[in-house]
């Protein structure tokens, strides 16, 4: 069976790295140890032993004076490169995935800087496309406790669920400080939720975040989020006690049987639609080329040379203009891509060598795109 990849995403300072060490040991406890992934290119310290680390293959310091990079920007770089090696980090995982039954994956803290990069979505889809995935959102429930913040994260929460399609657990993190009770009640009912929004307006009077432009505002946010919250499990953790890991893992288990059930066939439908339509792009662009190359075939045969739009304008140019004539000497320098290019005039060949050389461009770049990452890149792109 395929290992349950679970992907650890949260705000700067909800816990993640704790989480993933705690949810590391627990599962060792229950003899089923998983495979480790750290993801995070600027952490100083991973405190569990990773089996694949970002940092071995790129140097987050060194990306940040290389290409002259704030902190963010030098993130977004080193998830970049590590992505053009994603093909060979599923292969490792596939090769062992007899092994465990879970793959757990540490995230930057800066989420924009995973969840909206083109490398954070290719990553997500390499592993997504793989093994089933599931997403863990960690919440810093102490830090969550007023409701604007409240909605602030699930809004965040929210967008995520909607940018990668996958199953989404809430993991209120930290219940040793704060419980998770008042978060789960106002995700089950909005007057609990009104109420205690109108009791931190009361406290903090009309200004700033409660004014009652911002109170109405966060009314009907949390009113449109009632959809959302029906699609999550929410669990209640400590990193620090390891409370609420059991259930942790039930909620995994429920999320990993409704990617079988739903995620997976319709990321099946999108891959395959995208395919057919790849498919049809290429043989109508093949289609055009063939045309093209037959009407210069016969323009050729019949000695209509001439019928290009640029040879009019040569002759138009020497017959009308007065003014000064470029001479040779002004001319740009011509640059030879290719040195083939240089022979262009010696390779003025036969109409057969001509197709051929196309077809074999034309069948070099469908080759190249078929590799994973390629694929990938380019469906990031065309999307
Ligand atoms: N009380 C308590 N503190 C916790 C818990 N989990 C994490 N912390 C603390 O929260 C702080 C941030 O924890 P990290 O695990 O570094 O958080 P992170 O989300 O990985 O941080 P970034 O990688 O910077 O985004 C640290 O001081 C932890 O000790 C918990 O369950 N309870």
């Amino acid at each position: 069976m395929a290992p349950a990849t679970v992907l650890c995403i949260g705000m700067a300072g909800s816990g993640k790295t704790t989480f993933m060490q705690r949810l590391n040991s627990h599962l060792h406890s229950k003899k089923t140890p998983p495979y480790v992934i750290n993801l995070d290119p600027a952490v100083l310290k991973v405190p569990f032993g990773a089996n694949i680390d970002i940092r071995d293959s790129v140097k987050y310091k060194k990306v940040m004076e290389e290409y002259n990079l704030g902190p963010n920007g030098a993130i977004v770089t080193s998830l970049n490169l590590f992505s053009t090696k994603i093909d060979q980090v599923i292969k490792l995982v596939e090769k062992r995935s007899d092994k465990f039954e879970n793959v757990i994956i540490d995230t930057p803290g800066q989420i924009e800087c995973f969840i909206w990069s083109a490398s954070g979505a290719i990553i997500t889809e390499a592993f997504a496309s793989t093994f089933p995935t599931v997403i863990a959102y960690i919440v810093d429930t102490p830090r969550n406790s007023s409701p604007t913040t409240f909605i602030s994260n699930m809004l965040y929460a929210c967008s995520i669920l909607y940018k990668t399609k996958l199953p989404m657990i809430i993991v209120f993190n930290k219940t040793d400080v704060k419980k998770a009770d008042f978060a789960k009640e106002w995700m089950q009912d909005f007057e609990s939720f009104q109420s205690a929004l109108r009791e931190d307006q009361e406290l903090n009077g009309e200004d700033g975040m409660s004014s009652g432009y911002m109170s109405s505002l966060v009314n009907s946010m949390s009113l449109m989020l009632e959809e959302f919250y029906s699609n999550l499990d929410v669990v209640g953790c400590s990193a620090f006690s390891g409370e609420g890991f059991d259930e942790f893992l039930d909620a995994v288990d429920n999320k990993v049987e409704e990617y079988n059930e739903y995620y997976k066939a319709e990321r099946e439908r999108i891959l395959k639609q995208k395919e057919e339509d790849e498919k049809k792009r290429k043989a109508k662009s093949l289609n055009s080329l063939m045309k093209d190359l037959d009407i210069k075939d016969q323009n050729r045969k019949s000695g209509q040379d001439s019928e290009v739009l640029s040879d009019y304008e040569e002759d138009e140019e020497e017959d009308e203009y007065q003014g000064e004539v470029l001479r040779d000497e002004d001319e740009t320098d011509r640059e030879y891509t290719f040195p083939e290019d240089r022979n262009s005039e010696v390779s003025e060949n036969t109409d057969a060598d001509l197709q051929a050389r196309y077809q074999a461009a034309f069948d070099a770049t469908a080759k190249t795109a078929s590799s994973k990452t390629a694929e990938n890149i380019a469906e990031y792109i065309k999307r």
